[in-house]
């Protein structure tokens, strides 16, 4: 059996999936990767390599634009919290987070209006730069998030066939493609200053939804994956591949199959001579879904959910107990810090509609922007008032 406990990341090669004498190899690597990792990475993707060339030779522009610039496309401006965040906006696990970003995502029209519910809003149009100062960013980034979407739309199918489902096994989770927004992301995490105290680029948390896929548009390692020990496994750049990673919404829609991997990056060290970029797009399912609504139930082989039963009992016997203690003291610190705010492990997909879910993040996130847009899902989030800093997870 493979090993379970891993301490490396697996590497795919997607074009295995285009010949059939060679797919089925590509489907239990990626069998093996959902269950017992949670990350893999991914080469040889249909996602044009000048286009990524093209992607990350803006990215130092785009962050090196004026800061009223910047501030003009604030994210406070969108009920779609999608645009520019400052550096330090946001806290994970009650320390701040040191990343500055633009949360960009793919082309879409929000479909909400008065008397809808308040999650039909979480998706919109997106806000970027003023075209004279950064030609040819917007229609780059729009090319790369369409294309990497249609990758993830099509990997879901290879995730449903590792799974021992048809390749549409989980398409009753998505809308049509023009209902379907996915959210994608430039992120800068700079080089911390010689007083800093922390080496926090985004602290360890867990993804939302079914899929993440993250270019590092940089070379800097720091991304680092906990596995079931709860060791930290470097996932340094490897170029010319994607990471892939699952998140909280495909675990509990396969019944703990897939596995939701704890991630987190550190800063590049003080002394680098550049900050490290990230762009990740967190592929999304469709916001009316309750993933535990008995309508969505799906039905597993036995030799599927064998291995996961062999991988939980691995789990209770080796590290569940550490695995407890991570929650708890998540749970220790924002009760110390914030004493009205509920934790977030995601649970809330358990009753909540998918839309719920990501807008109750957005406002965790962003509370200046829920205050503008949601008053009253704020006031029920932070019935003190505005805090100092938004919660990243
Ligand atoms: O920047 C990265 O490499 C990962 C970022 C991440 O995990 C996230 O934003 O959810
Ligand atoms: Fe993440």
């Amino acid at each position: 059996m493979a090993d379970q406990n891993f301490s490396k990341i697996p590497l795919l090669d997607y074009s295995l999936t285009l010949d059939s004498a060679t797919k089925a190899q590509f489907i239990e690597e990626l069998r093996h990767a959902l269950i017992n990792v949670g990350f893999l990475y991914l080469s040889n993707t249909p996602v044009d390599e000048q286009l990524v060339e093209r992607l990350k030779s803006h990215i130092p522009n785009l962050f090196a634009l004026p800061q009223e610039e910047k501030d003009k496309i604030s994210k406070a401006n969108s009920p779609h919290f999608l645009g520019y965040s400052r550096l330090g906006a946001e806290l994970t696990k009650g320390k701040t987070d040191y990343r500055e970003q633009f949360d960009i995502g793919t082309d879409h029209v929000s479909r909400w209006k008065p008397g809808d519910p308040d999650y039909l809003n979480v998706w919109g149009p997106s806000q970027y730069p003023d075209e004279n100062l950064i030609p040819g960013f917007r229609q780059t980034m729009e090319s790369y998030l369409s294309q990497v979407a249609a990758l993830g739309t099509t990997f879901i199918t290879l995730i449903a066939e590792a799974l021992g489902l048809p390749p549409d096994g989980l398409s009753r989770f998505y809308d049509t493609p023009d209902r379907m927004q996915h959210r994608g992301k430039v992120v800068q995490y700079p080089v911390p200053s010689e007083r800093s105290e922390s080496d926090q680029g985004v602290g360890p948390h867990y993804d939302a939804g079914f899929l993440t896929i993250l270019l590092q548009a940089s070379p800097h390692p720091g991304l680092q994956v906990q596995n079931l020990s709860g060791d930290w496994i470097d996932a340094p750049p490897i170029p010319g591949t994607f990471v892939i990673n699952f998140g909280r919404a495909l675990e509990f829609a396969t019944k703990g199959i897939a596995r939701a991997t704890s991630h987190r990056v550190l800063s590049p060290p003080i002394g680098s001579s550049s900050p490290r970029y990230s762009v990740p797009l967190f592929h999304n399912i469709a916001l009316d879904v309750r993933v535990r609504d008995p309508k969505y139930e799906l039905e597993f082989p036995p030799e599927i959910l064998k291995l996961r039963d062999e991988r939980g009992r691995f789990l209770r016997r080796t590290v569940r107990f550490s695995v407890l203690l991570l929650y708890k003291f998540s749970d220790v610190g924002l009760m110390i810090t914030l004493p009205h705010m509920p934790a977030v492990n995601y649970s809330e997909f358990e009753s909540q509609p998918s839309g719920m879910v990501q807008l109750m993040g957005r406002v965790r996130s962003h509370p200046d922007v829920a205050q503008r847009h949601y008053p009253a899902l704020f006031k029920q989030f932070f019935p003190d008032g505005l805090p100092k800093q938004g919660f990243a997870y």
